[in-house]
Formats: structure tokens, sequence, C-alpha cells
């Protein structure tokens, strides 16, 4: 960092530290680690792993934790009392998004990142209702045939040796909401909407992290050219916003086919007609869109917060059932009871699965994929009762609120044994399941940010996990000897599964998230008989 930055750098942060005394001076705050001069928290915020850290200052500061990073203030939201208080009940305060100025600065306004980022005012309003319309239970339900078909093509690629789980099961979700939101089979733009798109979900993530750019805490930076030293922040965000124009210029140039040839499905044509788009000769469509932004957003909404959050929660199913082979076996034993070896399971045979029912729950409970959240940020002082740490916690405006999801699913006095992968918990025979919370009304969030699009997750999740069981056994890969190998699981989230010898080398994981990599499972067709089943199942849809 050159000296014009070092020296705006400790302007700014000197004036944010007084105005921080004079705030601390005046109310209580929630309890949390002592902050250094200057700089706050900023070497206690975790590097990865976000959720780590964060559990530990839960079991030492209680249901709330105060940081602050450069004079930012930080309440992570520990315990689900808290959220429900806080996101549900004072939904009206602190439904806002942290201002972005590195999203600014990346053009991330072009590609919206589907309503994420944007403020609880009037717009964010109208494309909520506009998304709920076409993402609500009863809308889904169009969705079902194209989930279905992307389970069965999802299910033959495994029938191929050599296949790339991965990458399959990242397609075959791709595909779906590529399919849900555009109408369209992605065809040749796919590959390269799909790399660009996975470009801006990392960057998007990345500038959520406190304290990860310091022009964020000191916004006149952004005005400084590029070529400065100190200034690679810049040169960082003009490469991603090259990115976003392509995917506009891409994403538009899709629409604009999908329009003139009558192709958008539901999602899109609610959406559009909605925003009034008067002709479908396409130059009416060019006028709207280069204007109106919020088709834009509003249809790039399942792509870019759809994808990550589906496909982690299937790779996690993998894995529990390699390491969970008796759940993986009642699973089955019940398909074949309910369901029988004739058919794939569908969405109407999922009042008669309690207990697939209850594993999905638990799949979506153990080590939930958003683990912090998207954080929140508060639009007037607050104060919080009922910590015991702090009963009179005052949260300072404009905070950033994270919400500890990973904790909250794992709450030790909520449930028993949270580590370890128990379907029968959500069984309503189980003692203990009229107290238990349930995970989904965790895992998507709260109040008026309530994750839209979690009746298309849910289609999504029911059909690939309950067809992966009707069809395959799942085990973990073999050595060259034959033999299965252990699998060691570490959710610390930079190789947040292991197997013991580690035939699993790549592994991606955002900050925000706790992504377990599926790696290489073994896929056995359970018997002849469902080999043919896969083989026919697309002409039966
Ligand atoms: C298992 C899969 C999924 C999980 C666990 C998940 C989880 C979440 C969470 C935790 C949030 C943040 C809520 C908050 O700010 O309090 C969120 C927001 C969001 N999700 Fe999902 N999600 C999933 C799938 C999807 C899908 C398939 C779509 C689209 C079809 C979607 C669209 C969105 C959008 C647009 C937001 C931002 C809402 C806003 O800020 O107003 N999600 N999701």
């Amino acid at each position: 960092m050159d000296r014009p930055f070092v020296a705006l750098a400790l302007f700014g942060a000197a004036a944010l530290v007084v105005a921080r005394l004079t705030r601390r001076a005046r109310r209580p705050l929630p309890p949390g680690p002592k902050p250094r001069w200057i700089v706050g928290n900023l070497f206690d915020m975790p590097s990865d792993s976000p959720w780590m850290r964060f559990a530990e200052w839960s079991e030492l500061y209680g249901e709330i934790t105060y940081v602050e990073v450069f004079g930012q203030p930080i309440v992570i939201l520990n315990s689900l009392s808290a959220c429900k208080e806080l996101l549900e009940k004072r939904g009206a305060t602190s439904s806002g998004r942290p201002i972005g100025i590195m999203h600014e600065l990346m053009n991330m306004h072009k590609v919206r990142a589907g309503l994420t980022s944007m403020q609880d005012d009037p717009f964010w309003r109208y494309e909520r209702r506009l998304t709920h319309a076409a993402f609500g239970p009863q809308s889904v339900q169009e969705y079902y045939p194209i989930q279905e078909a992307q389970s069965v093509r999802f299910l033959q690629k495994l029938l191929e040796p050599d296949v790339n789980c991965k990458k399959e099961l990242r397609y075959a979700i791709g595909q779906t909401l590529f399919e849900v939101a555009y109408g369209l089979s992605p065809e040749q733009y796919f590959d390269e909407f799909m790399e660009m798109s996975d470009t801006l979900l990392r960057s998007f993530l990345e500038a959520t992290i406190p304290g990860r750019f310091l022009v964020e805490t000191i916004p006149i930076l952004r005005y400084f050219p590029s070529w400065l030293p100190g200034a690679g922040f810049k040169r960082y965000a003009e490469g991603v916003s090259k990115v976003s124009d392509r995917h506009s210029t891409i994403y538009f140039e899709m629409v604009k086919r999908a329009w003139v040839s009558l192709h958008f499905r539901i999602a899109a044509a609610l959406m559009v007609t909605s925003l009034s788009i008067g002709t479908r000769d396409g130059s009416t469509l060019i006028c709207v869109y280069s204007t109106n932004m919020s088709a834009q957003g509003i249809t790039l909404v399942p792509w870019i917060a759809g994808i990550d959050t589906t496909d982690q929660t299937v790779a996690k199913f993998m894995i529990a059932m390699q390491t969970h082979p008796d759940a993986q076996r009642k699973a089955q034993e019940e398909l074949d009871r309910v369901v029988g070896t004739e058919r794939l399971p569908t969405i109407a045979d999922r009042d008669n699965l309690p207990y697939l029912h209850a594993l999905i729950k638990e799949v979506l409970r153990w080590h939930p994929g958003v683990a912090t959240g998207i954080p929140h940020r508060l639009t007037q002082d607050e104060v919080y009762k009922g910590s015991y740490l702090c009963p009179q916690s005052f949260i300072p405006r404009f905070s950033q609120r994270c919400r500890n999801i990973a904790r909250q699913a794992n709450d030790g006095t909520l449930l028993t044994r949270p580590d370890e992968f128990i379907p029968e918990r959500f069984l309503d025979t189980d003692p203990g399941f009229e107290s238990l919370p349930d995970p989904s009304e965790i895992v998507f969030g709260f109040g008026r940010r309530i994750c839209p699009g979690r009746h298309v997750a849910d289609g999504t999740v029911f059909l690939m996990i309950s067809r992966l069981l009707a069809t395959y056994w799942i085990s973990s890969p073999q050595d060259n000897n034959g033999q299965c190998t252990d699998v060691h699981i570490d959710w610390s989230g930079v190789d947040a599964v292991r197997y013991v010898p580690m035939v699993c080398l790549q592994h991606e994981a955002h900050d925000r998230a706790s992504y377990p990599n599926p790696m290489a499972p073994r896929f056995t067709p359970r018997s002849p008989g469902t080999i043919d089943l896969i083989k026919v199942a697309d002409t039966m849809l």
C-alpha cells in the first residue's frame, strides 16, 4: 500500500474509532472479543471457515457476539430465538443488506446478484413479489417435469464409466435452474455462463466478508485510479466487472431468443409479463431490457442464488450415505415398499415416505451450506433483551448481522448429539420430535429475506435424493486393492471432506459456504432391473 492510501486509511480509521468510542460511551454493547485500537477485531476475524470461530465465540458470549472491523460493527446472531426476535419480529428494521462498494465497483448491479444485494426498498419489495409469484408453492408445480427430467439425466450419466460425479451433479442442478428461469436448454452458452456465474458468485461472497476490502471502510478510496500502487482492489473489481458485462450480454441474448421463440417457461414468462413488456418481435424487448434492470435481476435469481446451495445439499447427502449405510438401507426399504421397483419416485409419493422425509431434513440440518447466512443490515438502533451475558444489548445502527446458521442447526440445547447424522430424530414417533426446530426454518433464513427459492430447492432436492436412493447403492470409493476407503469428514471448509487416503484433491470452498465435496463416491446400480429403469426413464416422462 502506498503513502496516500496509508494516510487516508489511518485518518478514516481514526475517525471511526472516535465514533465508536462515543457510541460505546452511550450504551452497552453486546459481548464479544476485545477490539484493538483502530483495526478493532480485524485479526480476530477468521479468514476462512468463519462458522467455526463464530461457534467458539457463541460458547463464550452467548446468544449474540459483537465485533468491529475498522469501526464497522458486526453482530453475530448465534441462537435461533435471537434470529426469530430480531429478523422475524423486527424484520422491518433488519432486512437491509450491507452497502457494498466493491459490489458496485464490480458492476454487480448489472447482474443484481439476484435480489440478494438490494436494500429493503420499494424496488426490492416489488421484485420479491414477482419472485414469490414465480417460485411460490403453487407455481413450482410447473417445474416438476423439468426437475424430473434432469434427475433422470443425472442417473443416466452415473451409468457411464469414469463419470465425474461432481461435475455432472453441478450440471444437472445448473440445467434445472436454467430451464426454470429461461425456459431454455442452455445449449452453446451453458459452459461459459456457468463459469462466469461461478466467478461472479465467488466475488460477490468475497466482498461481503468484513475487513476483506479496505474501501468498504474508507469509501473515498474508490475514486483512486486503478494504476496506483495499493489500488489492487480496483484492478480486481475491473476484471470482475468485465465478466459482469459479458454475463449481461449473453443473458440478454438468451432472453431475447426465448422471448421471440415463445419458449419462456412460467417463471420467466410470469416475471416478464408482469413487467409489461409489450411485443414479441424483439425490438420492444431490447428497449425495455436496456432500461429495466428488474427483469434481468429477477430471472437471474435462480441461477446465482440457487445453484451452489442446492448442489451442496445433494453433495452432502452423498457423503452422509457413504458414512451412514444403515440410514441408506432404511430409506431404500421404505422406497421399495411404497413406490416399488417398477418406476421412479415422484413428488406425489413424498407424503407417504416419512423416513425419507426425515432423512432429507437431517441432510439440511447437518452442517448447513450457507453456514453464516447472507449479512443483513439494521436501519435503526435497537435494544435486544435476553442475552444472559448482556441483558440490554445495544445493536448499533447500520451494523451487519451475520447469522450463525451452522450453530443454530447444531445447537446442543435444542437437540441431542447434534454432530451426528440421525434421520430418526425427525420421525414424529421420536420422543424429542415435538420440541425439535424444523431445519427448513433455519437453513432458508427468516422474515422478509427468507429464501424465495426454497420451494424450488425442495423439489430438486427431493427428486435427486429419492431417485438416487431408488436406483443406486452409494458407497465410498475403492482403493487399488478393491477395498472401500475410509471416509474422514473435516467440516473446516477448506477441505470440507477428505478421504483417507486422499482421493479428492479438488475442492473449492467459498468463505461463506461450507461445501462438502461429493468427489468420487461409488454408485452401484441396485439391480439389473434398475439399470433398465434408468435407461428407459427419459422416455417415460
Ligand atoms: C437448499 C438450497 C438453498 C438454501 C439452503 C438456501 C438458503 C438461503 C439463505 C440462507 C438465504 C439468505 C436469507 C437471509 O438473508 O436471511 C437465501 C437467500 C436467497 N435465496 Fe436461497 N437457498 C437455497 C436455494 C435457492 C434457490 C433454488 C433459489 C432460486 C430459485 C434461491 C434464491 C434465493 C434468493 C433470491 C435469495 C435472496 C433473497 C433476498 O435477499 O431477498 N435459493 N437462500
